[in-house]
């Protein structure tokens, strides 16, 4: 997202009627000097907080800290909430490590800047120690199409393994009142009636696992995140992903944004229509979702996935319904199924994944014979 440009209001703050204003507040579109734009930010954040019973005295939590906009003012307003009301808790960034080059890798030397900056102890986690898998990798076995389906379930993963690397079992994320508000839309337009009623939630927490997800944006918009970090001066990285966006939450995001655009008002009632949603038990589907729906079989029939005619990947009813034990028999991660999910997605990878050996034995003019086994693909 560009740096905002400064709005030109020659008014005075709407707020202390002493100062200059220097900006309408995208929310509500009230003028405002930038110290009441700073006061009314962190308040609300701190209101959103308390009212939520987010943190208690003596708590560990970690920020996912991504060096992106959200989690770098997330990081530096929960240090100054922190010292300014007293929360006793203790702040640690932690990173995961997709393997994305050209983009994580410099969103990380941010978040290192960052641990200095907030004087935050730092833990990175990287999906090629978890998985073996760097999402580079992935991408060239899986395609780009289904790139955020798999970052998805492997990054939630990897957050929880990081938390408990540190003894952490709080986690806070940046995801903010745009997310939330474009997550409801998403849910709704493809009818997703079980996501739909966890849309708004602003803890999460699985059953049976103790770690817990928090999200103190959920009411703070994005365009104020990004204004409060340019006047703020914040050291973030600013680079989208390499990887396109979830093809239908970018489709959300631009319907939102023109939403918004009439009435800015709309992200706060979308959220609060997605509050009061009160879903009914989810009838039981009998037949794919999609007729051209490619089943990926992993030689296991239990650990089956597939590719939608939207390019998404999803696991099969059996998986999803098996409730029997809540750890991964894989890895042991916490998991209402007997196989987790990012399990089954690698499982799938490793299935297709060309084998590649180098056969040192036998040079042909100095040069090692490469020899590729593929395996499952026929011509
Ligand atoms: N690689 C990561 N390591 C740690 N936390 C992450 C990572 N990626 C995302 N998160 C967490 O999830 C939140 C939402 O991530 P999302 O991918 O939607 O990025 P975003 O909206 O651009 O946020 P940000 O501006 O913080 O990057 C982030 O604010 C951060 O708290």
């Amino acid at each position: 997202m560009s740096t905002p440009k400064p709005v030109k209001v020659s008014a005075l703050c709407e707020l202390c009627h002493g100062r200059k204003a220097v900006m309408k507040r995208p929310k509500n579109l009230q003028k405002l000097c930038k110290e009441c734009f700073y006061h009314v930010f962190e308040t609300e954040i701190h209101n959103t907080i308390v009212a939520n019973s987010l943190f208690a005295p003596g708590d560990r939590v970690a920020i996912g800290a991504s060096g992106g906009k959200d989690s770098t003012v997330l990081a530096s307003i929960l240090k100054t909430l922190n010292e300014r009301y007293n929360y006793g808790v203790e702040l640690v960034l932690l990173s995961i490590d997709e393997g994305i080059k050209g983009y994580r890798d410099d969103s990380l030397a941010t978040v290192k800047r960052n641990q200095v900056q907030y004087d935050m102890p730092l833990e990175i986690v990287s999906y090629k120690d978890l998985y073996s898998w760097t999402m580079d990798e992935i991408v060239s076995c899986a395609g780009i199409r289904s790139s955020c389906t798999y970052c998805g379930v492997l990054r939630r993963q990897a957050l929880d393994r990081g938390a408990a690397k540190l003894g952490i079992n709080h986690v806070v994320t940046g995801h903010n009142a745009d997310d939330m508000a474009e997550t409801v839309l998403m849910n709704l337009l493809r009818g997703d009636v079980a996501r739909l009623g966890k849309s708004c939630e602003i803890s999460t927490q699985s059953e049976g696992s103790p770690f817990k997800r928090t999200k103190p944006f959920k009411y703070t918009y994005q365009k104020e995140i990004v204004l409060y970090a340019h006047y703020k001066k914040l050291d973030y990285f600013s680079t989208e992903c390499t990887y396109a966006p979830e093809a239908f939450r970018g489709t959300a995001r631009e319907l939102l944004k023109a939403l918004e655009a009439i009435r800015p008002s709309c992200i706060m009632d979308i959220i609060y229509s997605g509050e009061q949603f009160c879903v009914a038990p989810k009838p039981k589907r009998a037949t794919p979702k999609y007729k051209n729906a490619k089943k990926i079989q992993n030689g296991d029939n239990d650990n089956e996935q597939e590719i939608n005619g939207d390019g998404s990947v999803s696991l099969k009813k059996k998986l999803e319904s098996a409730t029997d034990g809540h750890r991964c028999e894989k890895c042991g991660y916490l998991t209402m199924n007997r196989i987790c999910k990012a399990c089954v997605l690698l499982a799938g990878l490793e299935a297709s994944r060309p084998k590649v050996t180098i056969d040192n034995n036998v040079a042909v003019d100095g040069a090692a014979k490469l020899s590729k086994t593929l395996e499952q693909l026929s011509f």
